[in-house]
């Protein structure tokens, strides 16, 4: 497939390519809602961990960045139209997730310079941004220099190598006026996170609203019309970890009823929350596969800086009150919006045929963002992969189930040569697998898509079978600093094969799911995709999906070569194995299995590579 995988550099071809990706999307089903627009309006990103190439094995999802900058460029020229506002705002985890961000050193060299072609109105930082010092420094010396005032990082400081001193990464706030004269004071309040590296500095927000800067910015003598909150924080206040409710609440109390928004991030769900009357929140999922968009009116021209249309004509308004006894003047709407060109088009243009999609600056994106891939050799096929494996699409260790192929992964690659005869169990927690291996090319990106942490395999020699063999059901059980969030659902019924949700024909789907394409409307073809239920409801995913089926899956998993030896990746999972084995171990017993640069993302290729599974014979190498 060269037109997806070869070095693509000139426009022109960029724009063919486009085209037939365009068409192709046509076929299946896609959007049908016109948006709400109201006189203060958001596109939201969150999580895009480095997708910014989009999704080249998932058509529902495969629009790039230039596509995105195109489209922004539409809706910010469509809301000048309308003479309402529009802002642009990203809630963090910019790294960890493909080739474009994690293969150059520090992550983000390249993937920044392609984020950055985006006109963000306001960003914050995620967890992502802070594991690394080398990561952090670059956020700090170059990510946050770029963007200026916008950049907010209202809890995270890092340390000043020349001054010896703390410092805010970004701006602590930011207090502007929009170009319809909204006047706004922001914050970006990334959760307690504590896995940061220790160049930095993370404030529990809770602290945080007692700090003297924060009570002074808040009872601000200047006009405040609206208070956002963006932050690499659950939309969810009650989660464990979401820590937005504290924010809210020291500004609820001192502002009783001013707009409190909100738009949150890392659980990598779609979310919408309501506060309180006056107070919204919304998450816009992982991986740009989704895009945010929110709308909301009721300022008055007497009581706000406002000076735009009230209503804006020819558009839907968002209709909804926060809650069902809500008096306040405030009306809402969201949608989540699925990441590809249809979508961009139909909500960009319309059916304005005088209009064309493409932006030059879009189309240059995506022209830079191809020669970046290719000169970081992404686009290199290794083999080809005959299906698909999922995390939860399939039941754990099912022959669908990614866990089954890292598992065999691990028992043939992460072998120390001088260790061979020596039997072990490895550890892994499935919090490092971060997403499918589909079936059809899989390429030097891919390597970073699946596994993409650089956690080291450590090891512990000669520990008794007996022993290492609970490791697995105690970590599970008690092991927390690595435990994925709880997000995964229910397990459903038992299921033995997995085809892609995303790219089966519908005669396959139907053969699985008799319903498929029929759950909602009598329509042909819906995509899988994600079905959302949030505090508005169900009418939240701006194309109608079908169901894919959803099982749970444990903390870690473990593979096993024998049994007179433990081997425990990676470094971060070393202390809960040490406290597990107990009286007699302590970390001078544990040293690099392989060496100190084998790490998770480095096994997974070295497998696909060897592996009989993986065919060398890549000519019929489909996606389909
Ligand atoms: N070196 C690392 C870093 C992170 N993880 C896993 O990622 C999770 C956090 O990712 P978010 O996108 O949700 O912020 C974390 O809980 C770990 O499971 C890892 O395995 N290795
Ligand atoms: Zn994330
Ligand atoms: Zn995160």
């Amino acid at each position: 497939c060269d037109s997806c995988f070869g070095p693509i550099n000139r426009v022109e071809h960029v724009r063919q390519v486009k085209r037939m990706q365009s068409d192709a999307h046509n076929a299946t089903y896609g959007p049908t809602r016109a948006l709400e627009w109201g006189q203060l309006n958001f596109l939201h990103t969150t999580d895009t961990h480095g997708w910014l190439e989009g999704h080249l094995k998932e058509t529902n999802y495969g629009a790039d960045w230039g596509d995105f900058v195109s489209f922004a460029a539409q809706m910010k020229a469509k809301a000048r139209e309308l003479g309402v506002d529009l802002l642009l705002v990203d809630t963090g985890d910019l790294h960890d997730g493909a080739g474009l961000s994690d293969s150059t050193d520090p992550d983000g060299e390249v993937s920044n310079i392609v984020f950055e072609k985006l006109d963000y109105d306001l960003l914050t930082i995620g967890n992502h941004e802070l594991y690394l010092a080398d990561v952090a420094y670059q956020d700090y010396n170059e990510f946050s220099k770029f963007w200026g005032e916008k950049y907010l990082t209202s809890n995270v400081q890092i340390l000043n190598p020349n001054t010896s001193e703390y410092e805010y990464l970004g701006n602590q706030y930011r207090h502007f006026t929009t170009e319809n004269g909204l006047r706004i004071l922001a914050f970006g309040i990334l959760f307690d996170f504590t896995g940061n590296a220790n160049v930095t500095r993370v404030t529990p927000a809770e602290t945080m609203v007692n700090e003297t800067w924060f009570v002074d910015a808040i009872n601000t003598s200047d006009p405040v019309d609206l208070f956002l909150l963006i932050g690499h924080n659950t939309a969810l206040p009650q989660d464990g970890t979401g820590t937005f409710q504290f924010v809210h609440d020291a500004i609820r109390n001192v502002h009783p009823s001013t707009p409190i928004q909100i738009f949150g991030g890392h659980s990598h769900i779609r979310d919408f929350v309501v506060y309180d009357e006056a107070s919204t929140a919304l998450e816009s999922g992982r991986y740009c596969e989704t895009l945010g968009w929110l709308s909301m009116s009721g300022f008055s021209k007497n009581s706000s800086g406002y000076t735009g249309v009230s209503a804006p004509e020819g558009v839907p308004a968002p209709s909804r009150k926060a809650t069902n006894t809500s008096l306040a003047p405030w009306n809402y709407s969201r949608r989540y919006l699925d990441w590809n060109r249809l979508t961009f088009e139909y909500h960009a243009i319309g059916s304005q045929t005088n209009r064309t999609f493409d932006t030059q600056a879009g189309l240059d994106t995506t022209s830079e963002l191809k020669s970046f891939r290719a000169q970081l050799n992404l686009t290199d096929l290794y083999r080809c992969a005959p299906q698909y494996w999922c995390m939860s699409c399939a039941e754990f260790n099912s022959s669908g189930s990614i866990y089954s192929l890292l598992t065999e992964a691990l028992s043939s690659v992460v072998v120390n040569s001088t260790r061979a005869d020596k039997s072990r169990l490895t550890l892994v927690n499935t919090g490092s697998i971060r997403f499918d291996l589909h079936k059809g090319p899989f390429t030097h990106d891919d390597s970073f898509i699946v596994s993409p942490f650089v956690d080291i395999f450590m090891y512990i020699p000669d520990v008794p079978y007996s022993l290492a063999s609970g490791a697995l059901d105690y970590l599970n059980q008690y092991g927390s600093v690595w435990k994925r969030d709880n997000l995964n659902p229910m397990p459903l019924p038992a299921q033995d094969s997995c085809i892609d949700p995303f790219l089966a024909p519908m005669s396959e789907m139907k053969a699985r799911d008799p319903h498929a394409g029929h759950s909602r409307r009598q329509t042909v073809e819906l995509t899988q995709g994600y079905i959302t239920t949030d505090a508005f409801g169900t009418d939240g995913d701006d194309t109608v999906h079908s169901e894919i089926p959803s099982y749970s899956y444990p903390h870690f998993f473990q593979a096993m070569g024998g049994f007179r030896a433990m081997e425990v990746p990676p470094t971060c999972i070393q202390s809960e194995v040490l406290e597990y084995l107990g009286d007699g171990y302590s970390e001078t017993d544990a040293s690099y299995y392989i060496d100190e640069s084998f790490s998770t993302q480095s096994y997974l290729p070295l497998f696909v590579q060897q592996s009989e599974l993986f065919q060398k014979n890549i000519n019929n190498c489909t996606i389909y």
